[in-house]
């Protein structure tokens, strides 16, 4: 980015990055960096090397011109260090391996190890884009985090149901239902056979239903529900605000008033998700995390942050439940993508796999899983497609597939239900209930109105487009 090719490293001016100690192409990494995969295309003339150490710079220590007082700290040390490039065939973009020293990082803190990865780096002018694809977390930095406040195991044991997947479903239509109302919703879809019910992104504390009411109607709906059914249920009760203290506020209420779940949005910011995760864990609540927003960075494939790399975040700050795609559904979601996001969050210690988009391996250090949630437009007819492609321990969630059915809403929760227990009998049974599926669901339909009628409305039902954010496969990292 510069002329000044040979000039002397303290000599005041414009040095280039990689001169300056920020592209070391022999570096080993150290069991304890943080590693970051970038995805980054340069202005024309930019040498690939030098836009990788400019990124390493920009994150870390650096600024656009030598400044004399790196002599003042041991600027070697605190320098990242990019030390592979790799071009991705057939296209003008390469990936850059950059090493992180975990003196860099305050502990447990998401939001000082964001604002340097991705602090200012994003708008640099010689990059046409630049794209956080992973990380590596050290468990020595892993062990400065709390972690999930319960996790997938503990979750199961407060709940008591195993085996298979959990069932639920966000309310619909999404505003303008009163509290009486949306509690008969909830009633209705909890005693039809599904676990958990769910604000969804938008439901706060608006006019048409504010928060108070909202709660003292469900719980009632999740009690009763409870009680007719023998079955612990619940219902995601949304506790974000505008301020840290009305979502403590409400998230007191919620535990208050017996639920034994709340939810909050990634749009609170990371600070406030770490802060009602340690009220999760103190309190015996479990802890729903919607993404909502994520999309707007997460899904260009050249531009932004992976939502891998945010599914990691999250493990870290300490939810227990988050939204990380259907495959099948309307959303974006490559299968191979989604199968990383889901090792992500369920792995405990895995290697690099960039066949499903993992550049580094990852070792938990024990930290308790992530239960993955699988939620927009999927299906009681594509139950066996699902439980293929996202395993048992994933929460899935059918909001139009439980309200839009023809025979109401406890229908449309039996069908889901129903259709989740026959494929996985069948499953247990060693059937090949992947290419069986459609007579296994058709067989359990003879007996369930529900599903007959679920399978007969949404048999077409595909959502069939290209994915925006799929894996290169790229050769695996040899360090
Ligand atoms: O409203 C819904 C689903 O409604 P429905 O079940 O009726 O389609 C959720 O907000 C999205 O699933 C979130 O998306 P994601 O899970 O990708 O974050
Ligand atoms: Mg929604």
């Amino acid at each position: 980015m510069t002329t000044e090719e040979n000039k002397n490293r303290w000599a005041a001016g414009v040095t280039p990055y990689s001169k300056m100690g920020y592209w070391q192409p022999d570096y080993q990494p150290k069991d304890t960096d943080i590693l970051c995969a970038f995805r980054f295309v340069p202005q024309e003339g930019v040498d690939p090397e030098e836009a990788a150490a400019a990124v390493a710079g920009e994150s870390s220590t650096a600024t656009w011109t030598v400044v004399w007082t790196d002599r003042l700290t041991a600027h070697e040390h605190y320098q990242a260090k990019a030390y592979r490039v790799v071009p991705v065939p057939g296209t003008d973009q390469y990936i850059a391996y950059i090493a992180y020293d975990l003196d860099l990082f305050e502990e447990g803190s998401i939001a000082n190890l964001t604002a340097s990865i991705i602090g200012n780096v994003f708008g640099f002018k010689a990059l046409k884009s630049l794209r956080l694809e992973d990380m590596r977390i050290p468990p020595h930095y892993v062990k400065t985090f709390q972690g999930p406040a319960h996790g997938i195991v503990m979750e199961r044991e407060y709940l008591n149901k195993y085996g298979r997947p959990l069932l639920g479903a966000t309310v619909k239509p999404k505003l303008g239902l009163s509290a009486r109302n949306y509690a008969r919703v909830v009633y209705e879809a909890l005693r039809g056979g599904l676990d958990f019910t769910k604000d969804d992104e938008n439901i706060n504390s608006q006019p048409f239903m504010r928060w108070r009411d909202r709660y003292l109607f469900v719980m009632e709906a999740v009690n009763k529900a409870t009680a007719d059914t023998g079955e612990i249920k619940g219902h995601y009760l949304n506790v974000t605000a505008a301020t840290m203290e009305d979502i403590y506020e409400r998230a007191d209420f919620a535990k208050q008033i017996g639920s034994p779940i709340i939810m909050i949005d990634l749009i609170v910011g990371y600070t406030a998700i770490q802060s009602i995760a340690k009220w999760a864990r103190k309190n015996g609540v479990l802890l729903h995390l919607h993404r909502a927003g994520h999309s707007t960075y997460t899904r260009q494939k050249t531009h932004g942050v992976s939502f891998r790399v945010i599914a990691k975040w999250m493990r870290l700050a300490g939810v227990d439940h988050i939204h990380a795609g259907t495959v099948l559904g309307k959303l974006e979601g490559d299968p191979r993508t989604t199968a990383g996001y889901y090792q992500t969050l369920r792995g405990m210690k895995y290697d690099a796999d960039p066949t499903i988009g993992l550049y580094f391996e990852q070792d938990w250090a024990s930290l308790p899983g992530v239960m993955p949630v699988a939620s927009g437009g999927i299906h009681a007819g594509q139950m066996h497609q699902l439980i293929d492609l996202l395993g048992e321990d994933v929460v899935l969630q059918f909001g139009g597939g439980t309200f839009g059915h023809p025979h109401g809403i406890a229908a449309g929760a039996a069908a889901n239900r129903i259709a989740c227990e026959a494929i996985i009998q069948a499953r247990n049974e060693g059937r090949d209930y992947v290419n069986e599926g459609p007579e296994i669901l058709a067989e359990a339909a003879k007996w369930s109105p529900a599903l007959r009628a679920a399978l007969d409305t949404w048999k077409d039902v595909t959502f069939n487009f290209e994915s925006t954010d799929t894996p290169d496969v790229l050769p695996t990292p040899s360090f």
